[in-house]
This record gives structure tokens, sequence and C-alpha cells, in this order.
């Protein structure tokens, strides 16, 4: 990880490092593909050596970096190509939960595009073998509760939004890990209120509704999303700022925005991060929760994205500590999950305050 993002402005800035390292952790945005380290990157790219991505890290930091949001999908896709075989899902899926329970990342709902793959060849009931093969595998052997999201890709049209709503409803493939369901890839020219009737379908069969909204266009898309896909929360929400009617709305309903401030920069989302959106979402009342998106495509980590908050909002420890509360309090955990977790953040925190 690189920390060009933050500079490092003495002993106060690395207390608080250390203390974010530190802070058991949930997080709520984050792509299972865009969570692929140069590590894991360099492992699958072994294995299938024809493929364009390079395994040099110096070079892959290059090549993770974008001109805009479509460069960032054609990218992405790049590295979902690196995936090929169920085999590979479960390296990756469980090597992403080593890298979280690193960063006492104690919760990860991970975002997952199953159409990408089955579309791929990859058999579906293998694909869900192998996540959940990891998921159990992660939790025994790291301690790091991972549930999962699965997400259409946008701009594959309504073929991918069929598929992924059957393999995210059927009862014979869906995997017990699921708990949401989302949208994803570019906004623009493609418009949230065509997919109504799969996440109506998803609703039904108990899944919570997560999708990316005003990432990439203006807040009608976040009320878009709020109307006719039943959002519970909103990935990114940046363009909410824009509309203090939305601000207030998203308050008074207590709908979390998914932030992920280094991704918004990386995409070309927002300017600068000087420019980002969360302190108006702070001042507002929105329930912010802070998250990495695609980590080691955006040079970041979880760890980072809160240093990044902390700086942006002005945050001390207490401050800090209240962030990933809000993260516990906006996930889809059962109650005596959150209370453990919350539990342990207040744990932490009273003692690196006593010390
Ligand atoms: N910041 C982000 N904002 C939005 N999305 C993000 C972000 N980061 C990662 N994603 C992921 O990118 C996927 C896009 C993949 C995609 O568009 C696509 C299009 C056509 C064909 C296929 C295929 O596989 O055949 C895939 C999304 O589903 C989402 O999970
Ligand atoms: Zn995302």
């Amino acid at each position: 990880m690189t920390d060009s993002s933050v500079p490092a402005t003495g002993t106060a800035d690395r207390d608080l490092r250390t203390f974010i390292a530190g802070l058991p952790k949930a997080e709520l945005h984050v792509h299972h593909v865009g969570s692929a380290s140069p590590r894991i990157v360099s492992e699958l790219a072994a294995r299938h050596p024809d493929s364009k991505v390079p395994t040099d890290p110096e070079a892959l930091a290059d090549y993770f970096t974008f001109t805009d949001f479509a460069h960032f999908v054609e990218v992405y896709l790049s590295v979902v190509d690196l995936i090929r075989t169920p085999e590979d899902v479960r390296l990756l899926t469980y090597e992403v939960a080593r890298d979280m329970a690193r960063q006492q990342v104690r919760y990860a709902e991970l975002t997952i595009t199953p159409f990408s793959s089955t579309r791929r060849g990859i058999d579906e009931r293998a694909f869900m073998d192998a996540i959940e093969d990891a998921r159990k595998a992660a939790e025994a052997e790291f301690g790091t509760v991972l549930r999962w999201c699965f997400d259409i890709p946008g701009e594959a049209g309504l073929e991918a939004a069929e598929e992924t709503t059957r393999l995210a409803t059927e009862d014979r493939v869906r995997p017990e890990g699921l708990v949401s369901f989302g949208l994803g890839g570019p906004e623009i020219g493609v418009p949230r209120p065509q997919f109504k009737p799969y996440f109506d379908r998803a609703i039904a069969a108990g899944l919570r509704s997560v999708p990316h909204a005003g990432e990439t266009t203006g807040p009608q898309t976040v009320w878009d999303a709020l109307t006719d896909l039943r959002a519970e929360r909103i990935g990114h929400g940046t363009s909410s700022a824009r509309d203090p009617e939305l601000l207030a709305h998203l308050a008074e309903r207590r709908i979390p925005l998914e932030v992920c401030p280094t991704s918004n920069i990386a995409t070309r989302a927002v300017r600068a991060l000087e420019e980002h959106p969360i302190k108006e979402f702070a001042r507002a009342g929105v329930l912010v929760t802070i998250n990495s998106d695609d980590p080691p495509m955006f040079g970041t980590d979880l760890n980072n994205e809160y240093a990044v908050a902390a700086r942006l909002l002005d945050l001390d420890e207490r401050g800090l500590a209240d962030l990933a509360r809000n993260a516990v309090e906006a996930s889809f955990l059962d109650p005596a999950g959150k209370a453990r977790i919350s539990a342990e953040i207040d744990t932490y925190t009273t003692a690196w305050l006593a010390s």
C-alpha cells in the first residue's frame, strides 16, 4: 500500500495510524475481484500466463492508474479474466479474507459479480461451493466473518440482471452467506429504474438492497435507487451532496452512505480529496461508513481510508471509533454479532485512551 494520499504529519498522525491499525472494523463496500492484491494477482497470473495483466508490482501500479471510470472498468475486466476456475475463485476469496484479517477487519460484506464468472464458463454450483468453502475456512482460521452481496454489472444489460437474480434467489444455487443484492458498473447510460423487477425479486427472497448510485452521475440516480430499487444503503452516493433535500432524506431515514474516498479520486468521480463531500454528509447528519471499494487497484486499504477520513473530518480516536461503530450499525449482521464487534471497539478504544 502507498500512503501518498495522506502526508505524514509527525507523531500525532503516526499515533492515529497505529490506533486505526488495531481498531476492530467492519467493511460494507469492497469488491471481490477489486480486492486482488499484487500478491494474489501474481499468483493468478502465474496460473494463466497468457493474461495481459502485469505481475511486477511496479508495472502493476502503472497499470492501475486510471484516466476515467470507463478506463477503470476496462482494467477491472482484465483482472476478472484471470479468474477462470473454481480453484481461482477459492484462492482469491480466501486470500482477500487473510488481507482483511491483517487489518483487524472482523466482518465484511464482499460484493461479488457471479455473472462475470458463470458467463466465462465456471459452473455455478462449483462457483458457490468455492466462495462458501473460502468463507468458512477464513472464519475458522482468521476470525473474519464474510457475507456476500451479489451485484448486477449494470453495463452488461438485462441478461446479466436476470442471471444475477436467478443465482441470488434460486434455492438450489444461492449460497448461505448471501445477504444483499447490488448494482455496479458505470451509471452513465445505465438508468437504475430498469432494474426494479430484479430488485423486487431479490427483496422478496429476503435480500437487502444496496445499489451503487450517485458515484458518477447526479443526485437523481440516488433518488431512483431509493424509490425504484428500495435501497437500504447507497454505494458511494457522492453526488447526494448537491441536493440538500436528498441529504435531509438520507439523514432522517438513517440510510447510510458507503463512502470510499480514495476510490472517488482514482476513478475521477471527485477531483481532489479536499473537495470530497464527506464533510457535507457528516454535517447533514447522514450515517457515514468508510470503505475501500477496490483497495489494491486504488493503492489503498481500509486502514488508509480511515486515516483519510480522520484528516477530512478532523477526527480523533473517539471520532474514528464512532465511524467504526457506524459500519457495524449499518451492516446486515445479526444483533448479537453487532453487539460483539461494537463491544470490541469500545474495549479497544478505552484501553488505548487509558494508555
Ligand atoms: N467503484 C465501482 N463502481 C462501480 N462498479 C464497480 C466499482 N468497483 C468495482 N466495480 C465492479 O465492476 C463491475 C463492472 C463489470 C462490468 O461492468 C461488466 C460489464 C460487461 C461485462 C462484464 C462481464 O463480466 O462480462 C462485466 C460491477 O459489477 C462492480 O462489481
Ligand atoms: Zn463499488
